[in-house]
Formats: C-alpha cells, sequence, structure tokens
C-alpha cells in the first residue's frame, strides 16, 4: 500500500529519524537501518529500533512515518518491517529550518530557510506544495532556488510513493528513479496499462519483468505492446553482441522465440507486422530489410555525415613537399633513427589530410610515426609543443585523448605530452552526456585518438560531431585487436569503405630487436603461425599443461617468479573466459590466496561471489567516467571501513587506481572483480611487462585470431603461455565468425560517394612519395 492511502490512526507506525543505515543494496531496492522511535501505535517502547524494507536512502534531517509490521528475528530480536513510508515534514520552527536547509534541498542556508519559515510560518511546506507562488513572499529568494525548493518538495513526496509500489514487484530503487524521473506521477498508471511501455522507455528494463506484471494485471498475451517490446528487448539484447542492427527476419524469429508461450503462438509474420508500426511511430528504424534502435541509426547516420563535414574541408596550411623533406630529415637527426618509407608516407599523409587513419600491428612504428607527425606540425606551424608555453589549455593546439584511463596514461608516456580519455575530453557529466557537442566543439588544431579499435558507435559519433572544422584528425589503432565492447566495429568499417585515407603500416621494427613476441603477433596476423613458432626463446615460453592443471601452472610461474625477487605488479594473467576449471575465477581464487592471503591483520567483506581483502588486485568492469575510472583500470583495495567509522555511515571499500582513490559500497561491489587473472576482453588497450596465458581446450569455444593475438600483444617484454599447442594453433586459425552487424560502411558510401567532385575525399593510392626522389 503506498504511503498516502495509510495514516498512522489506522496502521500500525512509528515515527522515526535515521540513527544510521546498517546496509543499503539499491539493485535489490533493500535497505535496513537503526531509527529512533519518536512515536508509534506498535506495542514497542524501546528508544530505537532496527527497520527494514523496500526504501531509498533515509536522509539524517528528515523525520518519517514508516508502516509495517513487528517481527522477531531470530538471531537480531524484534525489528520493524515496513511495507510502506513517508517524510514527516517538521512541525516545529527549528525542525523545519533545519528540514529546509538540510542537503536535500540544493542552495537553501540556514538564513534562508529561517526567512521562509518567518514568512510562511510552521506549515511553510504544505502552503508551498498547495500553492508555490507564496515562495515569492520570501524577500531575497531568487527565482531559481524557489523553483528548485518545489521541485525537490514534489519529487519527494512522488517518489516516496511510486518507490514503495513499485517494490512490490520486486523493482529496484535504482530502476524506480529511472522510472519515476521518465514518468514522474504516471508511473504507476502506464504500469497498470501497459507495463511493456517500460521496456521501451527505461534503459535496461526487462521484458520478462513487462511480462510478469502484465500477466499480474491481467493484461492478453496477443497485446499489441507485448510483440512490441518483444522487438526492443531483442533488438536491446544484442547490442551486447555488438550488432548496430538486425535483419528483419532474424529480428522476427528471435522475438518469436522470447514471445513463445503455450497459450499463443506469435508468427513471424506478426513480428514483422508490428516492427513496421514500430517504425512508424519511429521506435525503431525500419531501412533496407534492416531494424535498428533510433539511438544506433543515428550514431552510424552522425559518424558518416561528420565524417563527410570533415574530410570535406581543405587542410588549412597546406605544406610543400620540399618543406616537409627538410623538416622531416631535421627529425630524424634529432631523433637518431630514419624513417621507413611506410613511416614517411604515413607522417606527410597525415599532415596533409584532414583526418587519417594510422594503423598496424605491434612494433610497426606507430607511435614513432605519431611523435614525428606532432614533431613535424609543430616546425611546420612555428610553434611549441610544450604546454607550458600556453596561456590556458584551450589555447593548447594539441588534444590527444584513448578510451581508457591507462591507454591515455600510456600515450602521456609515449609522447611525453597531456592526454585524457574521450569521455574526459568531452565533459561527459555522469548523467545527462557530454558538455562538448556539436554546438560546443573542442579547441585545438590537431587530435589523436589513440586505441581506436575501442571506440564504439556512440562513443565516435559523440566524438567527432565535437570536432570544429578546422581541426586535423589522426586516428591510430589496430585493425586485428578485438572489436569496440560496445556496438560497431568502427575503425574496421572505416578502413574497409577504403574512404577514408589510412596508412597501415607493415614493417616491424621492434622484431629487429630480436622479439619472438612481436614474431608471433605477425605470424598470427598472416595465418602462419605453426607450432615451430611456440619454441621458447628469451622473450616467450610455452609451459605443457592440460586444462586440470592450469590453475597450478599457473600459480607456480608465479611463485617462482616471486622467489626470484620479480615484482608481482608487472606480472599480468589473463584467460579469455571465466567458468570452467580452468576459468578467470578459479585462478583468481587460487591467485589471491597465494598473493594475498586471509590474514587477522586484514580486514576482507564478502559478497555474493568473492571476498575482497586490503591488499587485492581488483578490476574495474564498467566506465565510471564521473570518477575518471574505466572498464578495466586497475586498482588495489587499500582500505575497507565498517559503517560505524565514517561520516556516511555505510560500510566502504577504497580502491586506489593509480593515485586516484575511488570509494565503494556495497551496492558498488558489483562493479569490480579480482584482477590476478583478467578476462582478455577487459585487457584491451592495457600492456604489461609480463603476461600469462593459459591457453587450453576447455577454452576452445572462445579461442580465436582476434583474441589470442590481443592477448600476447598485451605483454611488452616476456610472454608465458600455459597450455596446449593444439588449443593455442586451432585459435590462431580459428576467425571470430560472429559477424556484428553494421552499416556504417554503408553509410559512408551513400554519403561520401554523391558528393560533388570537388568535394570527393581524396584516396590516395600509389601516390608518388619524397621518398621517390631520395
Ligand atoms: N624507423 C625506425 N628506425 C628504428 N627504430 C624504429 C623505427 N620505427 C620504430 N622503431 C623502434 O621500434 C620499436 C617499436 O616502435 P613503436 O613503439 O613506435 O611501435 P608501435 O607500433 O607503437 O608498437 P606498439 O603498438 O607495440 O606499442 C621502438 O623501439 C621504436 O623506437
Amino acid at each position: 500500500m503506498a504511503a498516502d492511502e495509510q495514516n498512522p490512526q489506522t496502521s500500525g507506525y512509528i515515527k522515526g529519524e535515521l540513527l544510521h543505515t546498517i546496509f543499503h543494496n539499491e539493485q535489490e531496492n533493500f535497505s535496513i537501518a537503526k531509527i529512533k522511535v519518536l512515536a508509534t501505535n506498535e506495542e514497542y517502547s524501546n528508544k530505537d529500533i532496527v527497520i527494514k524494507g523496500y526504501f531509498s536512502d533515509l536522509q539524517e534531517t528528515a523525520a518519517y512515518n514508516f508502516y509495517g509490521i513487528l517481527e522477531r528475528h531470530a538471531k537480531f530480536g524484534l525489528q520493524y518491517k515496513v511495507t510502506s513510508y513517508e517524510t514527516v515534514v517538521p512541525d516545529t520552527k527549528e525542525g523545519l529550518i533545519a528540514y529546509l536547509s538540510s542537503d536535500m534541498f540544493y542552495g537553501i542556508g540556514k538564513k534562508t530557510a529561517e526567512k521562509i519559515v518567518d514568512v510562511l510560518g510552521d506549515n511553510a511546506v504544505s502552503k508551498i506544495l498547495n500553492d508555490s507562488n507564496v515562495l515569492s513572499q520570501v524577500p531575497g529568494l531568487k527565482k531559481e532556488k524557489a523553483r528548485s525548493l518545489v521541485e525537490t518538495l514534489k519529487e519527494n513526496q512522488g517518489f516516496e510513493h511510486i518507490a514503495v509500489h513499485l517494490s512490490k514487484y520486486g523493482i529496484g530503487l535504482k530502476m524506480a528513479q529511472k522510472i519515476y524521473k521518465q514518468y514522474k506521477d504516471e508511473a504507476i498508471s502506464i504500469l497498470q496499462e501497459d507495463p511493456y511501455q517500460y521496456v521501451f522507455d527505461i534503459e535496461g528494463f526487462g521484458f520478462q519483468t513487462a511480462d510478469e506484471i502484465a500477466r499480474a494485471n491481467g493484461l492478453s498475451l496477443s497485446h499489441p505492446s507485448r510483440i512490441g517490446a518483444g522487438c526492443i528487448y531483442v533488438l536491446q539484447k544484442n547490442i551486447q553482441d555488438g550488432h548496430v542492427y538486425l535483419p528483419v527476419e532474424l529480428c522476427a524469429v528471435e522475438v518469436s522465440r522470447l514471445l513463445l508461450h503455450p497459450d499463443l503462438q506469435v508468427t513471424n509474420e506478426m513480428v514483422i507486422e508490428r516492427l513496421e508500426a514500430l517504425n512508424k511511430e519511429k521506435s525503431i528504424i525500419l531501412m533496407d530489410g534492416n531494424v535498428y534502435l533510433p539511438s544506433l541509426y543515428y550514431a552510424e547516420d552522425g559518424v558518416a555525415s561528420n565524417l563527410k563535414r570533415l574530410i570535406s574541408k581543405p587542410v588549412e596550411h597546406e605544406i610543400l613537399t620540399a618543406e616537409l623533406l627538410k623538416i622531416i630529415g631535421e627529425i630524424e637527426e634529432e631523433e637518431v633513427l630514419s624513417y621507413g618509407k611506410e613511416q614517411f608516407e604515413a607522417i606527410q599523409k597525415a599532415l596533409q589530410s584532414k583526418l587519417m587513419i594510422l594503423t598496424g600491428g605491434p612494433g610497426t612504428g606507430k607511435t614513432t610515426v605519431v611523435k614525428g607527425i606532432l614533431n613535424a606540425y609543430a616546425e611546420i606551424h612555428n610553434i611549441s609543443l610544450n604546454p607550458a608555453d600556453y596561456n590556458s589549455s584551450s589555447d593548447y593546439p594539441f588534444t590527444l585523448t584513448a578510451p581508457t584511463g591507462r591507454a591515455a596514461k600510456r600515450l602521456t608516456e609515449s609522447t611525453g605530452l597531456p592526454a585524457v580519455t574521450i569521455h574526459r575530453l568531452l565533459g561527459w557529466d555522469g548523467q545527462n552526456g557530454f558538455e562538448k557537442n556539436e554546438h560546443e566543439q573542442l579547441t585545438g588544431k590537431y587530435l589523436i585518438v589513440d586505441e581506436f579499435s575501442m571506440v564504439d558507435i556512440w562513443l565516435a559519433n559523440n566524438l567527432f560531431k565535437a570536432i570544429p572544422d578546422d581541426m586535423q584528425v589522426l586516428l591510430v589503432g589496430d585493425e586485428d585487436q578485438l572489436p569496440s565492447v560496445g556496438p560497431g566495429q568502427v575503425l574496421a568499417d572505416l578502413l574497409a569503405s577504403e574512404l577514408i585515407p589510412y596508412i597501415s603500416l607493415q614493417d616491424v621494427y621492434r622484431q629487429k630487436e630480436g622479439s619472438k613476441i612481436i614474431e608471433l603477433a605477425h605470424l598470427i596476423k598472416q595465418d602462419a603461425c605453426e607450432q615451430e613458432a611456440l619454441k621458447n626463446d628469451k622473450d616467450f615460453s610455452f609451459i605443457h599443461c592440460n586444462t586440470h592443471q592450469v590453475v597450478e601452472a599457473v600459480t607456480t610461474v608465479i611463485e617462482r617468479a616471486r622467489a626470484k625477487g620479480v615484482d608481482l605488479k608487472h606480472i599480468q594473467v589473463m584467460a579469455p573466459m571465466y567458468r570452467s576449471e580452468a576459468g578467470i575465477t578459479m585462478i583468481n581464487q587460487q591467485l589471491q590466496a597465494l598473493i594475498n592471503p586471509a590474514s587477522p591483520s586484514k580486514r576482507e567483506i564478502k559478497t555474493k561471489d568473492a571476498v575482497f581483502r586490503v591488499g587485492d588486485k581488483v578490476l574495474q568492469l564498467v566506465n565510471q567516467p564521473e570518477d575518471n575510472i574505466y572498464n578495466g583500470d586497475i586498482g588495489k583495495v587499500v582500505a575497507i571501513f565498517e559503517e560505524d567509522e565514517n561520516v556516511d555511515n555505510i560500510e566502504q571499500l577504497v580502491v586506489d587506481f593509480e593515485g586516484k582513490e575511488v570509494v565503494y559500497e556495497r551496492k558498488d561491489y558489483a562493479n569490480i572483480t579480482h584482477a590476478y587473472c583478467i578476462s582478455i576482453h577487459k585487457s584491451q588497450g592495457s600492456e604489461f611487462p609480463i603476461v600469462i596465458l593459459p591457453v587450453v581446450s576447455a577454452y576452445n569455444r572462445m579461442l580465436k585470431k582476434n583474441l589470442l593475438y590481443t592477448a600476447i600483444t598485451r605483454s611488452k617484454k616476456s610472454l608465458i603461455i600455459c597450455g596446449q599447442y593444439q588449443a593455442f594453433l586451432r585459435g590462431t586459425q580459428t576467425l571470430d565468425s560472429n559477424r556484428r552487424y553494421t552499416t556504417l560502411q554503408k553509410q559512408l558510401h551513400e554519403r561520401l560517394t554523391t558528393v560533388d567532385e570537388s568535394e570527393q575525399p581524396v584516396i590516395e593510392e600509389e601516390d608518388m612519395t619524397p621518398y621517390d626522389f631520395m
């Protein structure tokens, strides 16, 4: 029952104030807290009580009426099981001032709160809720603050009511917040009339939940919204496999399967009919027999149109070949190297193109070329590369960025120039999107985006739209790496389109320094990896073991490395999958026991799946741009606080990510896992001095060429494979057959090949280079 359907006269209630929160899980929508009892009609006489139920974070400054029943817990004694609650607005002057000046109301300090109470009296809140205009009587209260105060008061009332109602369907508070944000007071009526609407409008709302609510509310199985929601849900699910669209027939088959019910058969024709209707409503885009979610269709469209915009503009400063030759010669002298033919071409083309892609395997000199481009650009324009020579960061002409924190850090290390993550560059505000966009674009003259293979179609769209017409762009990435975690395969599509100028570096330089790792990478790339290539070398070992022996083999390697004095920080174990007796989970358990065993002096906390201990190496699993940490970042647990040890009264786990400390509460623990062994997918964009890579037949289904290529190219100094030759070799010969459905190439062709001749992008094929004259 919702709070406003109850009152202290007719229901059991306890009026109370929060003393501290014992446990709060947003996902499961569950809180346990200790409250001070202010009044009650229950048979209860103690001064405080533990309450439990489904409610949001309670505020310390507010009082609440909790409705529910007294229950005796076998271990913890008498508790109050809360079924609903409401905020009680304080009825004393002091209480009201404290309430209005609390953190709940943004921008209202004590003085303003006093003024409001002086003018409107002790029932100020109900007066404001009846008619917000009364606030104009408060002298000096700015319109903006008054509006925000009214909104918060209304929000609190509305949200409490709706959250309690949704919790009856097992909908957690986090989801309830999204729902409330979307529908406000209409949330419950929409849920009752058409719960499938939630699947359309609320990101992450599951089809099964909507279907169960629909059954409980007596909605028919053939309700049109049911098929529609099934379509949206199937498209959303396919994003997880990287698809941008689904062919209509395939979509229809998947939807029919999802909606399978003994009492109703949904045919493919019924689904296609519904898809056509959804297309008319613009809930999906149906184009050339393909079905898209609009955000993906428009992301591809945006990328194609912004690329056209960018490459159709001329480079501001045209460089004469002779001038370039001279400058590059000087750089070669300074750097004491001689650029290879293709490296030279890359520098030349990058400086002469509005936008260029630089691709190539490990050790082919991508970083060397990037440095060459930066130096040559600075020289040509007679400007400094040193940020200290500029008045503000917005004057600095070079912008260096990468999709993850680690990749940005490496870019800084290799170039000596500042680099930030793409999210940071675009000003991710944590909720509503990016500050930089087509209206407020980036500043700077030359943009370098590293690890571009990791950029998905959404991020690419946001990035490209923020690039001003006069900025030159260099996209750097290795086309043979795994594609982005998010939907699309932007780098691969741009290269395959043959419409964007690119240079693919083939000659390997690091190999010349005798690197077996690089040799192996290039053999895999060329589909020429044989058992002969797996012979031990100074930077490479293959330790033979089977699936049952993997965990022990990896543990032994680490033990020996430790005994030899190797800093374990330099070693990273990575494997393809979590489950299996040789999976990441098992390896992590063993390595945690070896490297960071339990001890009375080390605090630890248990979660559903793991034990986190101070000193543990942990991996971030999601992007958290607001804390500047990203999927794949690795940190160390540096502290665990019990709930009564910090001002927030919540159990907390603190992780240090190379100097950035991030605090996790219980609700966030699912965002991290142990990182003694990480998945190869999560290793993208990172490099480690020593990589230990188990490869056994138990992983067969995952063993693909680009996965193994990505894994081995993560190691900089030493690679140790533990496993079976055949599993490894078979993997290197297996192409990833899961083709991603994308239409970026097609969109690019439509946009870029139908322009005026004068606007045609320059695609140089066998251009003469200055090398031909040297
Ligand atoms: N023209 C060259 N002459 C001599 N050495 C070179 C040349 N180009 C690159 N190198 C050397 O080869 C090594 C690899 O180059 P670089 O780091 O630029 O390649 P990369 O493609 O960025 O590699 P990775 O992707 O593995 O980081 C470096 O030690 C670099 O100094």
